[in-house]
């Protein structure tokens, strides 16, 4: 612990990994209720009480990012477009000059709504999440009917490339459940050059149904889609990307490809990522079950420099990477809806 200084103004672990990248989940809820993510019976919320209110999100952005010097804020959830103060937030986020990225993560039921009113506040990172381009296999993996909606919501965003330059699909691949629409959605980005599309490998959390023969690793993706398309792979363009980019050698093809391969080559050596849950929970690893309640000290009326401090001391107990994969499905952890991704 001597070796942090409480003046410090980056949040530095005991690897030397400088986190800059504040992940920050608005709730718990969602409207959709997908397989690999939560149980059909939804999960237990928390009281509202417990939850954290509009001002102390802002408050936790303000420690970290002046003092912890965060650049980059990802909003999620559960669903965070069901959050009625979403535009509130990235508007406060969007006042600190230093910010670089404001992001949401979102299965785009509720864009048409959004899509202005964000990016009017500031937001310029769109992700969107989406497995399967046959409506009956959407309803059966998200066990809801929003298909349509989602889909003409993408469309929106795609017409927005100036608030929105680059918007990313996030496809958790399962075998025997999407493996055979992997071309399809290479296809989808065909002619968008402000669309790339990202195949994620199913990672293990409490409640998702997660199991070895579902489990598709990255160099199977590869090669079914490598048997139909000449692939290239790209540099590295952030160092703390998750994602392995691919270009398709084809004239015709605008858009790009990557790979989220968290199970089979994990990229934890250049994580830059910090977490808080919707319940003000500190997770610094999305695999990490210890967690610390910055909701409790912010109510105690503590001060910002020891809240502070408290942020450097557990992220410096972070772990060098995640358990391999066999031994982390049988490891307890929140199902991934309560944590956010
Ligand atoms: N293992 C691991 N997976 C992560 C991490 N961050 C994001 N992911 C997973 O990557 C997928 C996409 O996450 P997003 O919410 O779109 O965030 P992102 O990949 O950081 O997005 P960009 O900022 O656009 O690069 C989800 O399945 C996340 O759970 C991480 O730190 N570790
Ligand atoms: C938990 S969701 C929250 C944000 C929003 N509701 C959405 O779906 O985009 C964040 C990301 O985690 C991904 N995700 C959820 N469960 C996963 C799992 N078991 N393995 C890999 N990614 C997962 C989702 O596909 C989504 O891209
Ligand atoms: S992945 Fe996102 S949309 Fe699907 S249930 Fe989880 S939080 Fe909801
Ligand atoms: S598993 Fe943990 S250490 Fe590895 S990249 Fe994800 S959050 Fe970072």
């Amino acid at each position: 612990m001597s070796s942090i200084s409480r003046q410090s103004t980056v949040l530095i672990d005991s690897f030397n990994r400088l986190h800059n990248y504040l992940r920050i989940s608005l709730t718990e809820r969602c409207n959709l209720r997908c397989q690999y993510c939560m149980p059909e019976k939804g999960v237990d919320l928390s009281p509202s009480s417990h939850l954290l209110s509009t001002n102390e999100i802002l408050h936790l952005i303000r420690i970290f990012t002046t003092y912890g010097g965060v650049n980059k804020i990802r909003l999620t959830g559960g669903e965070p477009t069901i959050r009625k103060d979403l535009v509130d937030i990235v508007r406060g986020v969007r006042s600190y000059p230093t910010m670089k990225t404001i992001g949401i993560t979102t299965n785009g039921v509720l864009l048409h709504r959004l899509l202005e009113p964000l990016a009017q506040a500031g937001l310029n990172s769109l992700n969107i999440s989406l497995d399967t381009l046959v409506q009956q296999k959407f309803e059966f993996l998200t066990r809801r009917a929003a298909f349509a909606r989602v889909l003409s919501n993408i469309r929106l965003a795609l017409d927005m490339p100036k608030s929105y330059p680059l918007v990313k699909i996030n496809c958790v691949v399962m075998q025997g459940i999407n493996t055979d629409e992997l071309n399809d959605f290479v296809e989808l980005a065909r002619d968008q050059p402000n669309l790339a599309v990202r195949f994620i490998e199913y990672m293990p959390f409490d409640d998702n149904k997660w199991n070895e023969k579902k489990y598709f690793p990255y160099e199977e993706m590869l090669k079914i889609i490598k048997q139909r398309y000449n692939l290239q792979k790209l540099a590295q363009i952030d160092k703390n990307d998750t994602t392995k980019w691919y270009r398709v050698q084809d004239d015709s093809y605008k858009g790009r490809i990557g790979f989220i391969t968290s199970m089979s080559e994990h990229f934890c050596s250049t994580c830059n990522r910090i977490r808080v849950t919707a319940d003000g929970q500190l997770k610094v690893c999305l695999f990490d079950n210890k967690e610390v309640s910055l909701r409790d000290v912010l109510r105690s009326g503590a001060s910002d420099e020891e809240i502070y401090a408290l942020i450097q001391q557990t992220l410096y107990k972070k772990d060098k990477e995640h358990l391999p994969v066999d031994v982390l499905h049988t490891q307890a952890n929140r199902p991934m809806i309560l944590i956010g991704g």
